[in-house]
Parts: C-alpha cells; structure tokens; sequence
C-alpha cells in the first residue's frame, strides 16, 4: 500500500486507529479454546466487528512465535485474511527486526513478500545495513523503533550522543539512507511531550503510536504535537481493544472501545 493510500484511508474511515492482534490464549473466551485454531477464530471475529474503525492492524509477533508453527500458521492465516477480505487495511508485523544485511534481507522477505504485510517494524540499533533490506520494497514501509513507549527507553534512546539524543540521531541519520522514503517511525503514546521536537525533525514521516489504552498514554496530547497536514499519525491500542470482554460478547465489545476511539478521532479530525 502507498502512503497516499493509507493517507486517503484515513480520510474516508475518519479514523487513524491501529488495532493490535496480540493474542494471548489465556486471555480469550474460553468456548475459543474449543475450536481448531483459536489464535485465528478470535482474530476473525475481532476483525470481522471492526474494519470498518480502524485503517490497520498489527499483530505483534511475539504473540504467535509463542505458540510455535501453531501460531506462525495463525498468524499466516490472519494476514491472508485481511489482505483477501480487507486489502484497503494497512497491514504491520510488529516483529522488530534487525541483523546484519544478508540475514535482515531474510526477514524483510519472510514479512514483506512471503507474508505479505504492508510493513514491518525494525530495530535501528545496527545502523544503516541493518535497515536498507528492508526499505529495498517498494510500497513497503520500514517502522523504524525512535521513540518506545516503555520506561526502558530512558535507559539509551534518550541519553545524549555527541551532543544529541540518541532517538534524535536515529531520525536524523535515518533520513540519509537509501529508500527513506519508506519510513515510518514508532514513538510511544507515552511520550508526548516529545512529539513536538520529533516534528522538527520528521515533519512529514508517518508515526506509529503504540501506548494508548492500557499503557495510559493521551490520544489528545498525541494529536496536538503528532499529527502533520496529512495526519501523519496510526495510533495503536492492543489490550484496550481486544480484551475489553472475555466472554461471548467480545467481538461486541472490541467494536465498542474502538468505536469511542474512532468517534474521538472524528471529532479531532473536524477541527
Ligand atoms: O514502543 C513500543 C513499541 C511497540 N509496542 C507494542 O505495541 C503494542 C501495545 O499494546 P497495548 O496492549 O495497547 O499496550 C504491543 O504489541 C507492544 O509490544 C509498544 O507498546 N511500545
């Protein structure tokens, strides 16, 4: 999907939400359990209640690496799902990858090509040979890690490196590599008073806004300093979303909590 594409989405959805796929079989109605593969059956539900709020899903990988060639064939299935059902939805493996070239132009392959997702995030940690495999798809989009959401990230990304902070060098240097065109960015919800500096110095670049909902993080202060003239913003809620029930009801009641988060970013999107 081009960014145009996701950009035009964005407008006719009213809605900038990302919902995350991150299943956890202890978490889910237990009458799933029952079924042939309850990874998917829950994501189909999840997903049948409400593409019509978000314009992404990102299933976390993690939540299917977990569960062994169960899980990948789950996680297989849920993209091949929404790519047949819903090709308008903007796809991210939330994989956070990142090797030496060869071997990150494996895993580009395996999440871009053989998955087939619109895009994939990636750790920025070994620099510029390390990423370029990724950004090499076109149409493709590469969520570079800047900013998390966790209280970890004070631990280096904020610490200051030759005179600047390191997320900062990541935008930065970022920019110059070949392809960056293709690049997005992960900055925590958590983190807002940051997003104003970010700006500066990625005005145009689309962000991905992990940490609404269950991380406490504020869907208005994101707007206030995030958003550019193309929104430029995905904010993303996992738990917030999918486990508002754990009884039958679920479907119901994920369609509900994302509904109050389309409806707050209509109205935001109105000014
Ligand atoms: O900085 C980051 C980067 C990624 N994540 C991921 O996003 C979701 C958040 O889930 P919630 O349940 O809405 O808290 C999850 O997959 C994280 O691994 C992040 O939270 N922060």
């Amino acid at each position: 999907m081009t960014t145009q594409q996701l950009i035009s989405q964005i407008h006719k959805k009213k809605s900038f939400l990302c919902i995350g796929l991150d299943v956890d079989l202890n978490k889910i109605p237990k009458h799933l359990l029952q079924t042939e593969d309850p990874i998917f059956e829950f994501n189909k539900a999840i997903i049948d209640a409400t593409h019509h709020l978000c314009v992404a899903y990102k299933p976390n990988t993690a939540f299917y690496e977990a569960y062994g060639l169960k899980g990948w064939k789950a996680l297989e299935k849920t993209i091949n799902y929404i790519n047949q059902n819903h090709p308008e939805i903007f796809t991210i493996a939330d994989a956070k990858r990142g090797d030496i070239g060869n071997t990150s132009s494996m895993y580009a392959k395996a999440f871009l090509e053989d998955l087939a997702f619109d895009s994939v995030t990636v750790a920025p940690y070994m620099g510029k040979d390390s990423v370029e495999p990724f950004l090499a798809f076109k149409n493709k989009h590469t969520i570079l890690l800047a900013l998390t959401s966790n209280e970890g990230a004070f631990d280096f990304q904020t610490k200051n490196v030759d005179g600047k902070e390191l997320y900062k060098q990541v935008l930065e240097t970022s920019k110059t590599w070949k392809n960056s065109e293709n690049l997005m960015y992960v900055v925590g919800a958590t983190k807002a008073e940051y997003f104003a500096e970010i700006r500066r110095i990625i005005p145009d670049s689309f962000l991905l806004v992990p940490g609404v909902g269950a991380q406490g993080g504020n869907l208005q202060d994101v707007c206030k300093y995030g958003m550019n003239s193309n929104i430029g913003l995905l904010i993303n809620s996992s738990r917030g979303i999918i486990y508002a029930s754990n009884n039958n009801d679920f479907a119901e009641a994920a369609a509900t909590k994302a509904k109050e988060l389309q409806q707050e970013m209509e109205i935001i999107l109105s000014k």
